[in-house]
């Protein structure tokens, strides 16, 4: 009489080998642990290699370092229902404590043969997809900053000013206070640049923003609106704090001087100052009146304020 025991262990026991061989062969980590008592059953060959053999250990031993228990992020919680049966597959991704790669977790509860309910993690390290997606995070904020921000002096462009401004103007018109715009723009810069050169004129608008930076309040918008033009949007400001602003800013560009290799540059410009007093203009108009009020200025003698209110 055959032993059929025997050959039945024996079967068991050869498809157990094949089985192993399968998940061993496989290019993602493989682990089974205990859902209750966290002990490890069982590592594929993938993860061996990378976390060593479980030698009767739990899972947050093998598996990330500096656990004295289960994991904060264990998801055991989320892989049985109210009822403690099994639910669908939770899909996470994780930076592993160990081996600091990036992990795509596929995280099931299932029924062990023993009877026992245990966690089924299979990882797919996705550390390079993930530093793609860094990359690609990355290059999208700069290409957005780049959109909204002038390259060379580092201010709002015409197009962040129009998007910052338009709230501001909004407000003021909602709440009836007072809002004033300045223009402003260098006079004689093709002289700075046909003296000096073209560097040297960067080197001036770059200074002559940082000068004009330092000195307004966080809510004002300040913008590069052209070559040598530049608009501010002054909120909660009437028409007299706005030419004291203006007044201010002339007498700080007129006090800059910029050392470009060793060639102490002067620099001067023309503001045109416009408010309204309760708050209801479009930014159009604003930019249009303060335009034409730096035109008169220039028009005067330069290095001066000119004004023109809005009518109201
Ligand atoms: N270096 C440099 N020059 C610029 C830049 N953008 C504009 N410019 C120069 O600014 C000069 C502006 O010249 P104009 O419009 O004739 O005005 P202006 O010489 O400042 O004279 P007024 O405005 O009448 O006082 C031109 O020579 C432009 O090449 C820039 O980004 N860098």
């Amino acid at each position: 009489m055959p032993d059929t025991k025997a050959q039945d262990q024996q079967s068991k026991t050869v498809s157990q080998r094949a089985f192993e061989t399968v998940l061993d062969s496989i290019d993602a980590a493989i682990y089974v642990a205990d859902m209750q008592s966290y002990d490890l059953l069982f590592l594929n060959a993938y993860s061996r290699k990378r976390w060593g053999e479980a030698n009767n250990r739990k899972c947050w031993q093998v598996l990330q370092q500096g656990q004295s228990g289960p994991c904060s992020f264990c998801t055991n919680g989320r892989l049985l229902d109210s009822n403690g049966e099994p639910r669908e597959v939770h899909i996470w991704e994780f930076r592993n404590t160990v081996t600091q790669r990036w992990y795509q977790c596929r995280d099931q509860a299932i029924l062990w043969p023993d009877g026992r309910l245990v966690r089924i993690e299979i990882a797919t390290d996705i550390t390079e997809l993930k530093d793609m997606q860094a990359e690609l995070g990355a290059a999208k904020l700069r290409a957005e900053e780049l959109a909204y921000q002038d390259e060379l002096t580092g201010l709002n462009n015409r197009r962040a000013f129009a998007a910052l401004s338009q709230p501001t103007i909004d407000q003021a018109r909602r709440s009836g206070q007072p809002l004033a715009l300045i223009g402003f723009d260098a006079d004689h810069f093709k002289q700075v640049n046909d003296c000096y050169g073209h560097a040297a004129g960067d080197q001036v608008l770059k200074s002559l923003a940082d000068t004009v930076r330092s000195q307004i309040r966080a809510g004002d918008v300040l913008a590069r609106v052209g070559g040598e033009e530049f608009a501010l949007l002054l909120p909660g400001t009437d028409i007299a704090v706005a030419c004291d602003m203006a007044e201010r800013l002339r007498k700080a560009v007129e006090a800059m001087t910029v050392d470009y290799a060793g060639k102490l540059i002067k620099l001067t410009c023309s503001f045109g100052v416009t408010a309204s007093s309760d708050g209801n203009a479009s930014l159009e108009q604003l930019m249009h009146f303060a335009d034409k009020a730096t035109y008169i200025a220039k028009a005067r003698q330069r290095n001066c304020v000119a004004v023109l209110t809005l009518p109201a």
